[in-house]
């Protein structure tokens, strides 16, 4: 039996377009029997967690080669068939199908971007065929009570997102001291300014990274910390209290098997243990991704022994956004917290499926992009319906970063009674 509750598709379509980076992705549009259209679209990364569900693209080493032909036809030949053919209740039942479609486990065979623009797409319009919002549609998933989060705007760029000598990945701030997301974004946008002019007055012209962070022409993290402090300072803000620091180590980036290289040398995991330690010290830094490779588990386990009752240890790229992962690593004690980004396990289910599991164990969760990303902000309103009370997109400049905390100014509008999250106080 159907209800009116439940969603019918009659169209199920793909076409190529450019992510930030300028490489080829999908946009899926699937089309509701009352006539209606909803879209979603698969971004990229370029620092990739070994285990993460696998993107499709068309192979070989030329421009062409990293299309998304092959994935667009899954979508036409395979995919719509099977979506069109019955009333679905629940985005867990189409997202098996995809998964049950596929087959290999890790979306090898269709894509995980393909089934994340999907996906994305059927959330919108179950939600749609519920008429409740997508965030309201979110947290009546998880049992959560939504809010809007704490932007963690990437201002300067390393690692894999840039051509600078920084081995970090992301210099973050976070403006956890604001009332509301609109006072957030403005003091992101103003900080982000000021850092320019102090930037170019120390390094003279600067470009930016894949997220919209600069990228200065330095190693040296402690200097990019001193430089993002007196910025925060002098829009008579104060680091800390209005807002924090947080980085994206990425280590994986740069690591070696053994050793991490670091300021032009190789370094042990306990000399780098060392450094994490006098920089959340001396600067006002509450967070710290990805301090070590994914494989390096004694060292995650050192580092959430010395900092973890005062700073959060969160785990990208050896979590992937897999519920079962995040599980063995709260058992192993390795963290305290787990980045969330669907495309990294493939679908909405599975990303619902990750967060519950970070609920079941204690541990935080921040919300994040990727840096190849499109105009997409289904993750904006994810962040908001699973309360996370964190979210990470770039830098509060460029489009596509843009887009996703114009959104959350969208959704304050829309539904005032969003309160701004206040974890510091927890
Ligand atoms: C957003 C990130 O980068 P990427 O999308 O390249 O994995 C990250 O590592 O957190
Ligand atoms: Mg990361």
């Amino acid at each position: 039996m159907t209800t009116n509750q439940d969603l019918r598709l009659t169209g199920v379509s793909a076409e190529q377009i450019l992510n930030s980076r300028g490489h080829p992705t999908l946009q899926v549009e699937v089309i509701t029997a009352d006539g209606l259209s909803f879209f979603g679209s698969a971004p990229s990364g370029a620092s990739t967690g070994e285990h993460e569900a696998r993107e499709l693209r068309d192979g070989g080493t030329d421009y062409r080669g990293l299309g998304v032909t092959k994935a667009m036809t899954f979508v036409d030949s395979q995919i719509e068939p099977v979506l069109t053919d019955r009333a679905w209740t629940t985005l867990d039942q189409i997202d098996g199908t995809l998964a049950a479609l596929d087959g290999t486990g890790n979306f090898a065979k269709i894509g995980a971007n393909t089934a994340v623009a999907v996906s994305i797409a059927c959330a919108r319009a179950l939600a749609h065929q519920q008429r409740i919002p997508l965030h309201q549609w979110i947290s009546e998933q998880l049992g959560t009570t939504p809010v809007m989060p704490v932007p963690h705007f990437n201002v300067v760029n390393g690692g894999a997102h840039a051509a600078n000598d920084l081995a970090f990945q992301e210099f973050l701030i976070a403006p956890a001291g604001a009332m509301t997301i609109t006072d957030a974004i403005q003091m992101g946008a103003e900080i982000y300014a000021a850092l320019e002019g102090e930037l170019r007055a120390r390094f003279g012209a600067v470009g930016v990274g894949d997220e919209g962070g600069f990228a200065p022409d330095t190693d040296d993290e402690a200097q990019v910390l001193d430089i993002l402090v007196r910025s925060i300072e002098q829009g008579g803000l104060t680091p800390g209290l209005n807002v924090r620091l947080a980085l994206d180590a990425a280590a994986n980036s740069f690591y070696d098997g053994k050793y991490y290289r670091l300021h032009g040398r190789w370094r042990s995991a306990d000399d780098l243990l060392e450094r994490y330690v006098h920089l959340a010290t001396n600067y006002p830094i509450w967070s710290i991704e990805d301090p070590f490779d994914e494989s390096d588990r004694d060292a995650w386990r050192d580092i959430v022994d010395r900092l973890g009752s005062t700073v959060q240890i969160l785990g990208d790229d050896i979590f992937v956004t897999d519920a079962q992962r995040i599980r063995v690593g709260a058992k192993e004690g390795i963290a305290n917290a787990a980045l969330i980004k669907p495309n990294q396990v493939g679908t909405v289910t599975q990303t619902l499926e990750a967060l519950r599991a970070a609920q079941e164990v204690g541990f935080r969760t921040m919300v994040s992009h990727r840096s190849g990303e499109t105009l997409d902000t289904f993750i904006a309103d994810l962040a908001v319906g699973a309360g996370t009370g964190q979210l990470k997109a770039g830098a509060p400049a460029r489009g596509e970063r843009v887009a996703k905390y114009n959104r959350l100014t969208r959704l304050q509008k829309l539904y005032p009674e969003l309160r701004y999250a206040h974890w510091w106080t927890d």
